[in-house]
């Protein structure tokens, strides 16, 4: 099913990511925390992607099995850093046999000393949304940045980047991780105002552990308010007690998000199946109004 499909019903939508592993000894673990979070029966679930195609075979896989064995609809992450139109080619027929509907097109992350060139055939995922609309029926996402992606000079660049992006036949649009809602707001007054029209789906991260915070700066430069620094102070040497404070906190943002008229909500659960039900348990009536 596709997302565009999903998200136009009525119903609100609660959706969660996982990641493949790194290593094929891994597998198993990943495996089993994926399939745990899909007998969750999210929305959807997105599965993420390595640069240069690096985790293709496990991202397709779990995909596949999420969708066969959980009839859960999934959304596999591409990336076009370290890849070329060939490369991008072969993984979407790769993806559509594998009975993927959905992608999310991503510039993706630039690997720390990796050998070969880096941008090849794309710069930006615009370019990657173009190759994917034009290579069979897929729907289209992409990222979004509410605090201005870390490559951009200013807000008004990224915007009008992510224009192109949308132009180029992005269908909708999941955001960067944030910790103050008012940022998510302003940015939706700023985008909706330079004319982006598709749905925006707010992305939450549940930090559970000290080190995610450290993280989660270093991938997206988001600001951590001083009340969420004093949680992570108090609690974050205390495992169970800085995955409940997490949780909390995540469900907190998630509840203003919904109070305020945001419908669809996807959580970074990052392969952590207790800390993907904790929510939904905490939302389950919420999300039901
Ligand atoms: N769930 C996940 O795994 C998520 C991952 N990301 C990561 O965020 C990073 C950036 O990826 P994307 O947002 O897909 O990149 P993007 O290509 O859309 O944007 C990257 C930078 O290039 C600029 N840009 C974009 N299109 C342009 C154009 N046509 N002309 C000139 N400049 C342009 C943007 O303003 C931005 O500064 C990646 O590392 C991605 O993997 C971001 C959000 C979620
Ligand atoms: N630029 C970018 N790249 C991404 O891959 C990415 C985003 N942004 N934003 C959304 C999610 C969030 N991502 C994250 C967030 C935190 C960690 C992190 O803290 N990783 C720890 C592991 C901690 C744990 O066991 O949970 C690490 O040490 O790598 C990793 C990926 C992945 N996604």
């Amino acid at each position: 099913m596709k997302i565009r499909d999903i998200i136009g019903q009525e119903k609100a939508t609660l959706s969660f990511e996982v990641f493949p592993p790194k290593k094929d000894t891994d597998f198993a673990s990943v495996e089993a925390a994926a399939l745990g979070i899909a007998a969750l029966r999210p929305s959807y679930m997105s599965v993420t992607y390595g640069a240069g195609g690096s985790t293709k075979g496990h991202t397709i896989k779990l995909a596949n099995e999420i969708q066969e064995k959980y009839g859960v609809p999934t959304i596999a992450h591409l990336t076009c850093v370290c890849a070329n139109k060939d490369s991008i080619r072969t993984a979407l027929s790769e993806m559509k046999n594998a009975g993927i509907e959905n992608i999310l097109a991503l510039r993706g992350d630039i690997p720390k000393n990796y050998d070969g060139q880096v941008f090849t055939d794309f710069a930006h995922a615009s370019e990657l949304v173009k190759l994917i609309k034009e290579s069979g029926d897929f729907c289209v996402g992409g990222a979004c940045y509410p605090e201005v992606h870390p490559d951009s000079a200013n807000k008004q660049d990224d915007i009008a980047n992510l224009k192109k992006k949308v132009e180029a036949g992005c269908e909708y649009l999941t955001t960067q991780m944030f910790f103050d809602n008012n940022i998510f707001f302003n940015f939706m007054y700023r985008i909706r105002e330079a004319g982006i029209a598709v749905p925006v789906i707010p992305g939450i991260m549940p930090i559970t552990k000290r080190v995610q915070v450290k993280n989660a700066v270093k991938l997206s430069g988001c600001n951590v308010p001083e009340r969420f620094k004093n949680i992570v102070d108090r609690f974050g040497d205390t495992e169970a007690a800085m995955k409940q404070a997490g949780i909390a906190y995540a469900t907190d943002q998630i509840i203003d998000l919904l109070a305020n008229g945001v419908k669809h909500i996807h959580v970074y659960s990052m392969n952590k199946p207790e800390v993907a039900a904790g929510i939904q348990a905490n939302l389950s009536d919420i999300l039901l109004v």
